[in-house]
């Protein structure tokens, strides 16, 4: 855990670079704190490091006031990972990753050891990049290559500044990924520095938004983007803010729609007569176990009269989504597949469809839902179509 209290830095020269900041990384979260250059940010994280010292306010690292503890004994706590990476050119992969464990006294062949399982984790073959250097790897590999140091000696704390600003958009995206899982499975207290927003909103648990030394709103990204606390705020995350709302508002189960079932081994007729008789179009194809198998159009079913089943009609399913993913990702599989809806599964099992007009409805409600602190379920909404 880390925790900012009042804390201000003003350096020799009057420049006031954090003013009365007060804030708490939980245990186990990312926060990323995100603002335009010159706002405070970098000072923020070196601060918890000792790197640069506050001139007034304490800071905290797991209960502890870091201003009683050693700067050194500190930093072997804290995982630092930077955008320039700062890797030492004439050491193998391999000795820059083992690095801090072996500052700390572990053993030659135990630090190797620890160095190559990391290097695995990062998606680096020990075997073949351990014995490279820095200058042997592309800026995507050494980006990686920091992160696995940074968490060589296992530390709780873990400091990012700018960690993927150095590669482009695409390598960018997929270590942002990476790292997600990562984060996933190792639950490091983190703290991040980022400029750009739409990766602030995609890393953090929750993003501080810096304007000027001072938080101007410290909330879950969603939340940001649907109810910006002030006009700064508004207006730093962008005029698109709905559309990068998409990004981290998941599909859940109450949004969806429960379209006509046909089942595979039904015959044609009696699914064309239940179509017929709901006035539907289509039907979703479902197997013996509820598992999503395609989808069938009415017609199919009617030219096929007397003759045949449903499985011999039913076409392929291609967009489909799983429960829980962004509704972004539902709504690019239905441009991608001009498909007016996608199908939902949890694993194999088909759960309901998203239509454009629930879509819309899922994204209004959980606006609403946070500008009123309430569950996106307590949100009701008349539609268009209940008119
Ligand atoms: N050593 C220093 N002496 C005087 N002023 C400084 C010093 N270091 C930083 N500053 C100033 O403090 C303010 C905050 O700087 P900081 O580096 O924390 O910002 P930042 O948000 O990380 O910016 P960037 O995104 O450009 O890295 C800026 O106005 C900067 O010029």
């Amino acid at each position: 855990m880390i925790r900012f209290e009042q804390v201000s830095k003003v350096y020799p020269d009057g420049t006031t670079a954090v003013d009365g900041l007060s804030f708490e990384v939980a245990e186990g979260e990312l926060v990323t704190l995100v603002g335009p250059s010159g706002c405070g940010k970098t000072t923020t994280m070196m601060m918890v490091n000792r790197l640069i010292e506050p001139t007034s306010g304490r800071i905290l690292v797991d209960g502890e006031d870091i201003a009683g503890i050693d700067p050194v004994r500190l930093r072997r706590r804290i995982g630092y990972v930077i955008q320039q990476v700062g890797l030492f050119p004439h050491r193998t992969i391999l000795d820059n990753t083992a690095t801090v464990p072996s500052l700390i006294g572990w053993k030659r062949g135990r630090a190797r050891e620890r160095a190559a399982e990391l290097l695995d984790l990062v998606g680096l073959d020990p075997k073949t990049y351990g014995s490279r250097y820095p200058a042997q790897l592309s800026g995507g590999q050494r980006q990686r290559v920091g992160v696995a140091r940074a968490l060589a000696a296992d530390p709780p704390v873990l400091l990012m500044d700018e960690p993927f600003g150095a590669v482009d958009p695409v390598v960018r995206e997929r270590l942002q990924n990476e790292f997600l899982s990562l984060q996933a499975a190792v639950r490091k207290t983190v703290l991040m520095v980022t400029h750009d927003i739409e990766e602030a909103v995609r890393m953090g648990d929750r993003i501080a938004v810096y304007g000027d030394g001072r938080i101007e709103q410290f909330d879950k990204p969603a939340t940001v983007l649907g109810t910006p606390a002030t006009p700064y705020v508004a207006q730093f995350v962008g005029a698109d803010r709905g559309l990068k709302r998409l990004s981290v508002t998941t599909i859940e189960r109450d949004d969806l729609e429960e379209p006509p079932i046909a089942l595979l081994d039904e015959p044609a007729r009696s699914a064309a007569a239940r179509l017929n008789g709901a006035g539907a179009r289509w039907a979703v194809v479902l197997g013996g176990e509820g598992e999503l198998h395609g989808w069938v159009p009415a017609d199919a079913l009617r030219i096929a009269g007397e003759h045949g089943t449903v499985g011999e009609l039913a076409r392929r399913m291609v967009a489909w989504v799983p429960v829980g993913a962004p509704l972004k990702q539902a709504f690019s599989e239905m441009l991608q597949h001009d498909a007016g809806w996608v199908a939902v599964l949890d694993g194999s099992r088909f759960l309901g469809v998203l239509t454009p007009a629930k879509l819309h409805e899922a994204l209004r409600r959980s606006v609403d839902a946070d500008a009123r602190g309430v569950g996106r379920d307590e949100v009701q909404f008349d539609s268009v179509a209940d008119a």
